[in-house]
């Protein structure tokens, strides 16, 4: 039976100011590739600057990427590893998922994101770093537990609140963002004190080193 109600992968899942697209469940069996990640990655703790102050957080990272590509954020310089064989052949797939929606992009670097457990997650914030172009396309692939995702508009207002949109990614799940989306929305991910074990996002990017300010 079809689900008259499941988002095709081509509705944006924002109602203005940018374009989200969820290309559903891309990996057939995902727990495999969950834990090669974990074991396999030199993760480490992020070091974010908020109002001045610098905090390691428990969620760990790594960047990966092209050799001739370092990323720098919150005013940190990070050191990117080469592509793993496994990373790499899931960029070529998620390439491929994202050609069937019109989107030819080649990732040269990609963020991934350790939570491992519910008390872990990522504040408000938009990838609108200039090294990113003016319109960045962002792929995100989940993997392990399931983690609620949030948009929050940065200026329109409802009721007093600024305006949501919510959903909830999956193990296996691929997102995309592109158009407005960082210049008018910010995402978190929420922390979850039920979410009994770890997840992973692989955040796909497109650099352009001669945009960094
Ligand atoms: O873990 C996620 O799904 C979000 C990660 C994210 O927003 C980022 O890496 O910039
Ligand atoms: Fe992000």
């Amino acid at each position: 039976m079809t689900d008259l109600f499941a988002p095709k992968p081509t509705d944006n899942l924002l109602p203005y100011d940018g374009q989200v697209n969820d290309l559903g469940i891309v990996i057939d069996y995902p727990s495999p590739l969950f834990y090669n990640l974990v074991t396999e990655l030199p993760w480490q703790a992020d070091v974010v600057t908020l109002f001045g102050k610098t905090h390691v957080t428990t969620r760990q990272i790594v960047w990966m990427g092209d050799s001739d590509i370092d990323y720098q954020y919150s005013g940190h310089i990070r050191q990117t590893i080469p592509w793993t064989d496994t990373v790499f052949h899931v960029k070529h797939h998620v390439e491929q998922k994202l050609l069937a929606l019109g989107i030819d992009v080649n990732f040269n670097s990609c963020l991934l994101n350790y939570y491992p457990s519910g008390d872990d997650g990522m504040g408000y914030h938009a990838d609108d770093e200039r090294e990113l172009g003016a319109q960045p396309i962002i792929a995100s692939l989940s993997l392990g537990a399931t983690r609620k995702f949030i948009f929050k508009h940065k200026t329109i207002r409802q009721k007093n609140k600024p305006v949501k949109v919510e959903l909830y990614l999956e193990s296996g799940q691929l997102i995309v963002m592109h158009g407005d989306t960082q210049r008018f929305w910010k995402h978190s991910i929420t922390k979850n004190k039920t979410a009994a074990t770890g997840r992973i996002s692989l955040t796909f990017r497109k650099i352009y080193p001669n945009n960094r300010s």
